[in-house]
């Protein structure tokens, strides 16, 4: 397999996955090729595979520059970066990693709702800045028990149910269609999920049909005690909405693992002791990635051995 080219998107973080690749497949890593169109132009022909991630896919664009394209493994459950209908066009195969990383997103998403209740960062900082002695830290808002709205209800949003319920948090939840094989309360529109939930999670795909799915009306339901959760993509949310309701009072908190324009992030939030910011890492434990990299090269290995994929999308 040495002699295949697989153009690797995404920037090379994970050293692992890196590894794999380069021991069984020719690897160019795009993210550091200077120039970019006399680079794709020399070596269209051999690259038969992309790996992408929640960053960098595969769009029309580099489709279409790439005659010999056979399928798009990517290093994410998102694909969101993948144009899905080149790729069933051009019958490109299309792969991501779903399941194992569903416990660390779920895991995430829960800490960011103890994060966000409890101020833990910023009684993080009080202590290590000193100020407990003069004084103790002001007092935060309860978790057990608040009634949790879950914006998609698939593996992610199960998990997140799941670890909820443990918290004796009431659920409910908003999907395109009600499932008939889960207990949880469910609401057709999302400005009523919010009404009807203290604390709303975003844990949808990023579709066309989901973008901007928190908007001005969802967060003014969600209100000044509500507190948002977004682990899904930034796009779910008008950035600029979330920014001037949490800077004007009129939602009561957030706790964000993903953003707009990673990785910019609004600095309008950085003073906000209600806010916790963090870096787009729901899956990022080492045994996660770990598991993520071998289904990247697993999907490769068995599309190029003419084996069934380990986990198709397309
Ligand atoms: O955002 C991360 C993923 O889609 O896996």
């Amino acid at each position: 397999m040495e002699s295949i080219g697989v153009l690797m998107t995404c920037p090379p973080f994970d050293p692992y996955l890196v590894e794999q690749l380069e021991k069984r497949f020719t690897l160019f890593k795009f993210h550091s090729i200077p120039d970019k169109a006399h680079f794709l132009n020399s070596n269209k022909a051999s690259i038969r595979a992309v790996v992408g991630n929640a960053s960098a896919g595969a769009d029309a664009q580099l489709i279409h520059q790439l005659p010999n394209l056979e399928i798009v493994s990517s290093f994410s459950v998102g694909i969101d970066k993948i144009d899905l209908a080149k790729c069933r066009e051009r019958g490109i195969r299309v792969t991501n990693t779903p399941d194992v990383l569903t416990d660390d997103v779920a895991d995430l998403a829960i800490g960011l709702m103890l994060a966000v209740l409890r101020r833990l960062c910023p009684s993080d900082r009080y202590v290590r800045s000193g100020q407990w002695k003069r004084g103790d830290y002001k007092l935060t808002t309860k978790f057990t028990g608040k009634s949790v709205g879950i914006i998609g209800l698939g593996r992610i949003g199960l998990a997140i149910a799941k670890r909820a319920e443990a918290f004796s948090c009431p659920i409910s939840y908003h999907t395109r269609a009600e499932k008939s094989d889960v207990k949880y309360k469910y609401y057709p529109s999302v400005v009523e999920l919010a009404a009807n939930c203290q604390i709303l999670v975003v844990a949808c795909a990023l579709t066309e049909e989901t973008r901007h799915i928190i908007n001005r009306e969802v967060i003014n339901a969600l209100g000044p005690k509500g507190v948002l959760i977004n682990i899904g993509r930034g796009p779910h949310v008008d950035e600029p909405e979330l920014v001037s309701a949490l800077v004007e009072g009129r939602l009561g908190g957030a706790g964000l693992d993903v953003f707009q324009d990673e990785p910019n992030v609004p600095e309008e939030l950085f003073g906000l002791e209600n806010v916790v910011l963090l870096p787009h890492v729901g899956s990022g434990t080492m045994e996660t990635r770990k598991e993520m990299a071998d289904l990247v090269v697993g999907n490769l290995e068995a599309h190029f051995l003419n084996k069934p994929l380990l986990t198709p999308v397309l």
